[in-house]
């Protein structure tokens, strides 16, 4: 058996990963949790799993929850999550939480030589650095959950990764892939949460809309496969059937397909090296598609894609300001604050207003997040 814990659990990839547990319960055992707000669905996931330890973001809901389950340990807070993340005797941490918060319950599993399934691509742009260096350190395999860089895993299958001429990370295009940037004027949340193959949480729906969802997996594939910038290409793919490609040096092409189900990624990290069969998922039928389509990506139509892809060569604090910038406008558009195209316009002026730090410490970084955070709520104020 293999011990688990989850980060994230009432979430998108927190309730996928879930229905992978419950399709192999000889092979998994969930002994930790974390939820944010949903504590009904908390409560749900402790009985039906027996978990011995849950964490919840906020004080107020321990006490109900501790005398509604004696036989687990409720926990709360930041603490609550580096305790689910790295207290529980986990073989393995699934880091589905959203955002930068699941930086430091990371830090604390790898220090300890737990495995990481990563989906939580905004820790690794906010400090891939530190991730990396930490689980080098540690010798800690960091597996990754998000489907183009499962594929792009899948694809180098070990092979030796300086044998790589570059890595072609594919994108649906979001919500308005079929609008112009000026028509991006006025659109409304509900608009913009309609994701034409996914389903998945508010933010990242947001995120793949502004296309900022690709530059982040742009940072998150330099930091997992240490390759080069330049060595990085984006293209528009609108079904999402090739979840993203590698160019080896001598031209041939290794590419991962399947039909968009987030439970094919989660479950190979969770069975890496290993595959079990996935009963739930659709197997693919390329006659029935008939078609694939591949566009070239325009920078000055996704703005945010540009942004992210120039943070990321400056490097250093820069990546901390884009991702807890977009955190922020993301938060802000959800709430109905400010208009889509604010949410990349606010990201430069965050940048712009920058000073970059390079090689920061976690201090410097969690400094940075927080300030990044204020001055753009400030702009709405
Ligand atoms: N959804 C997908 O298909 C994909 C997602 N990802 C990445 O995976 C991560 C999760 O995405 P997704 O599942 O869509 O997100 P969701 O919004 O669906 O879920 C987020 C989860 O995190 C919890 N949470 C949010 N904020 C906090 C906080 N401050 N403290 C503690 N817990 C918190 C939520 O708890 P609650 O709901 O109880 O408040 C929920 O369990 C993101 O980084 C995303 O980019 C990557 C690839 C694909
Ligand atoms: C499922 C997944 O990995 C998402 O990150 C997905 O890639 C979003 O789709 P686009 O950002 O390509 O629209
Ligand atoms: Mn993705």
């Amino acid at each position: 058996m293999k011990k688990i814990s989850l980060l994230g659990a009432t979430g998108s990839i927190g309730q996928q990963t879930l229905d992978v547990l419950r399709t192999h319960p000889e092979q998994f055992e969930l002994v930790a949790f974390s939820v944010g707000q949903q504590v009904d669905a908390a409560r749900a996931i402790a009985r039906e799993f027996s978990v011995p330890l849950l964490s919840v973001a906020n004080q107020a809901d321990v006490k109900a929850l501790q005398e509604d389950l004696p036989s687990t340990e409720v926990v709360w807070g930041s603490e609550g999550l580096v305790a689910v993340a790295s207290e529980s005797g986990a073989d393995l941490l699934v880091n589905a939480v959203l955002g930068s918060v699941g930086l430091q319950p990371t830090l604390r599993a790898i220090e300890k030589g737990i495995t990481i399934a990563i989906a939580n691509k905004e820790t690794l742009v906010t400090a891939g650095h530190l991730v990396m260096a930490a689980a080098k350190k540690h010798n800690v395999a960091i597996l990754p959950v998000d489907s183009e860089h499962s594929a792009l895993f899948q694809a180098l299958n070990g092979e030796n990764p300086k044998q790589i001429k570059k890595l072609v990370i594919t994108a649906s295009g979001g919500s308005f892939r079929d609008k112009t940037r000026a028509e991006l004027e006025g659109v409304t949340v509900q608009d913009a949460l309609n994701h034409p193959n996914w389903s998945m949480g508010s933010k990242i729906t947001i995120d793949s809309a502004t296309m900022m969802n690709k530059g982040l997996e742009v940072i998150e594939a330099h930091v997992l496969f240490d390759m080069p910038y330049s060595s990085i290409d984006v293209v528009l793919h609108r079904e999402s059937i090739i979840h993203s490609m590698i160019e080896f040096v001598d031209t041939s092409v290794m590419a991962q397909l399947g039909t968009p189900d987030m439970r094919v990624p989660i479950q190979y990290a969770l069975t890496y090296p290993d595959r079990l069969p996935l009963p739930q998922a659709k197997s693919l039928d390329l006659v029935e598609i008939g078609k694939l389509h591949f566009e070239k990506m325009d920078l000055e139509r996704y703005k945010a894609l540009h942004l992210a892809i120039e943070a990321g060569k400056e490097g250093g604090t820069a990546t901390t300001v884009l991702n807890a910038a977009n955190e922020a406008a993301v938060a802000l558009f959800l709430q109905q604050k400010i208009s889509f195209l604010a949410i990349d316009s606010f990201i430069e002026k965050a940048l712009e207003a920058h000073t970059v730090t390079a090689n920061p410490t976690l201090e410097t970084i969690l400094t940075v997040d927080v300030e990044t955070r204020r001055f753009v709520e400030k702009m709405v104020h």
